[in-house]
This record gives C-alpha cells, structure tokens and sequence, in this order.
C-alpha cells in the first residue's frame, strides 16, 4: 500500500469545527434519561419530534457550520462583515432544517450557539473554552442590519413578558450556561467517578438549574421554569444523576415537567455547546496537528 493512501486524510479546519459541531448535536440527543426532552427513550414533551427526526436535523446542519467555520477563519477578526455573513449563512441553516424536518423545528437555537463558536473557534489560535465563547460573546453583540421583519419569535414573546434574555442574551454574555455551570459540572463529576453518561446528565442539569429558558417560559411559563430550576437543582443536591436518590429525584422532574408540556429545550442546546467546548482543543490537536 502506498504511503499516500495508507496516510489519514487531512481534515480542513473548517471540517473538523463542522464535525465536532454535529457530532456535539448527536451526543446530546441520544444522551439518556434527558427530563421531558428528546432521547433514546422517546419523544419527550414533544409531538412533533423524534429521535431519527433530530438525527436528520443534525446531519443537514453540517455544510451550514463549515461554512459558518470558513467564514470565520477567511475573516481572521471579529467584524460587522462576519456577523452579517453569519446572519445570511444562520437563516439559510434554518430553511434548510426545517426542509429537512418538514416545518419541525429542531434545532434553532443550537444552530444560534455552536454556529456562533465554531466561527469564533476557527478564529482562535488555541482554542480554549474561555477565549472562543469570549470571541463568540463579541460577534453576538454585533448588529445584523439585514435581519427580515417577520412576527415576533416564541423567544421574544416571553422575553418581554418575564424579563429575561433568551438565547441572544446568553450568547452576548459568553454563553455561561455551557462556561460557568456545563463545563465545571462535566469536570467535578468526571472527577468524582461517574460515567461519562451520568457527567453529561448532570452537566445538563446544572444548566438547567440556573437558566431562563424561553422553550420552558413559552410552553409553560413561571410554573414550569421553577419546575425545571428546583427539580434540576434537587437531583444534583440528592447525588447527582449517578446516585439512587439523585436519579428519584431526576424521575420526579422527568414527571413535573411533561406533566406542563415544558421541555427544556434551550438547556439542550447549551448542553450540545458545552460538549463542542468540551472537546475542542483536544480534537483539533488531534485531527489539525497545528495547534
Ligand atoms: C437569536 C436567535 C436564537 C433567535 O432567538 P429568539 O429568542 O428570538 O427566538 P426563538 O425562536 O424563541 O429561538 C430561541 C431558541 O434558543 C433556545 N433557547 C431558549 N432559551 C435559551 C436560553 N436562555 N439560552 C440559550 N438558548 C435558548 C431554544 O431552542 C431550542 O428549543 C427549540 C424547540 O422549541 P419548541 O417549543 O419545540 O419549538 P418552537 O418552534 O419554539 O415552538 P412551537 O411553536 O413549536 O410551540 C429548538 O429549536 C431548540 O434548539 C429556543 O427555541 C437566532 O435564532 C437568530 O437570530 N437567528 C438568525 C440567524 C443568525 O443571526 N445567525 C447568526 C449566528 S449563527
Ligand atoms: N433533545 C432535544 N429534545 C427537544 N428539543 C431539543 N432541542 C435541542 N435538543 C433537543
């Protein structure tokens, strides 16, 4: 066999964002028991999607984060170029999901948060989780002056209802739902001996503790925020979602929450960014070998 076809195929940068990125959309979804989300288990609180549907979703987002990866590295700086480019790039994502899914959405904001990191990871000459969701922060703060008009989002709805952020305001910040309390919660229980199962539950708990999430705050308001907040809070009090009261507990919020038709589906999405994060710097050491 030549050296030539015995070699490992080199990846672009921009290919391997692209990879990890879906590949961080895959792992959450099939993570199971996700509380009232989609899993290996079923359909969660939704009637409109499905495990293979999430799949085909994921699959059909991978030219949109490459190109969104490309963008960003051909760029070299955040700009109001780049932010407008990513706004182009974001809404053709959505049209091609939703084409994909038959209308279904999916994936809308996990498309917002990790197209945002892998444009400012492509732009990172290492790149660790504080300085790409940093970067990340500064390019989600930009205004994009060729958003459509079109009728208020569920998201800005409920933001002006309840007062809260929603998915811009969380990426404008630096996403710390994925920083502060994903990321910390993958380490502390890795460190304390679960499985990686049971360390991706409980990072997603943690972001469900502390999160406003408009999916939650639009299908169930108040109520089912601090049925989301208090549960996720009580599993990781009682163990975490290793231990046998953890995981009583982690049933009893599975309950409360399709018992309101909430699904925390914003926490998903911070959940799949806190895994892209997660493996990053390793995978492209690994896949680019220029780090
Ligand atoms: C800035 C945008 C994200 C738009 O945000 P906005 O709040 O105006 O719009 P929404 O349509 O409500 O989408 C926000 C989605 O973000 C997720 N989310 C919610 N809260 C948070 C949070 N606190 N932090 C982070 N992320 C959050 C959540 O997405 C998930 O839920 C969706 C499924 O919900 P479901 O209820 O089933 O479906 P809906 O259609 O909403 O309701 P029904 O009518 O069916 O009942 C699923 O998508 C999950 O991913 C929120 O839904 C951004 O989209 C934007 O401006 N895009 C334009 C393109 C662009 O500029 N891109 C540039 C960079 S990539
Ligand atoms: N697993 C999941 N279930 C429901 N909505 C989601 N949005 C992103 N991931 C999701």
């Amino acid at each position: 066999m030549s050296a030539r076809i015995a070699a490992r195929p080199q990846l672009s940068l921009a290919e391997a964002l692209a990879d990890l990125a879906v590949e961080a959309l895959i792992d959450e979804v099939e993570l199971s028991p996700k509380p009232a989300l989609v899993d290996r288990r079923g359909s969660g609180a939704h009637d409109d999607l499905s495990l293979g549907l999430m799949h085909a979703s994921a699959w059909s987002l991978w030219a949109t984060f490459h190109d969104m990866a490309a963008a960003g590295e051909k760029a070299g700086q955040v700009d109001l170029a780049l932010r407008e480019t990513l706004g182009r790039l974001g809404r053709d994502g959505e049209a091609q999901m939703l084409e994909v899914t038959g209308g279904v959405n999916t994936h809308r904001g996990a498309i917002w948060a990790l197209g945002l990191l892998v444009t400012a990871a492509a732009q990172e000459s290492r790149p660790a989780p504080a300085g790409v969701t940093l970067r990340a922060a500064r390019l989600a703060r930009l205004e994009d002056s060729h958003i459509p008009q079109r009728a208020p989002s569920n998201g800005e709805r409920v933001r002006q209802r309840y007062g809260v952020g929603g998915a811009r305001a969380e990426a404008q910040a630096g996403f710390p739902g994925a920083l502060h309390h994903g990321l910390p919660q993958l380490a502390r229980s890795r460190a304390a001996g679960a499985g990686e199962s049971h360390a991706r539950l409980d990072a997603l708990l943690a972001i469900m503790a502390q999160l406003d999430d408009t999916c939650v705050l639009h299908r169930a308001g108040s109520a089912g925020l601090a049925c989301m907040q208090d549960g996720a809070r009580a599993v990781l009090e009682s163990g975490g979602s290793a231990s046998l009261a953890g995981r009583r507990r982690l049933r009893e919020l599975d309950v409360c929450l399709l018992r309101l038709n909430a699904s925390p589906g914003g926490a998903a999405d911070l959940l799949a960014a806190t895994l892209f994060l997660d493996r990053l710097e390793p995978t492209l050491r690994a896949q680019i070998g220029s780090l």
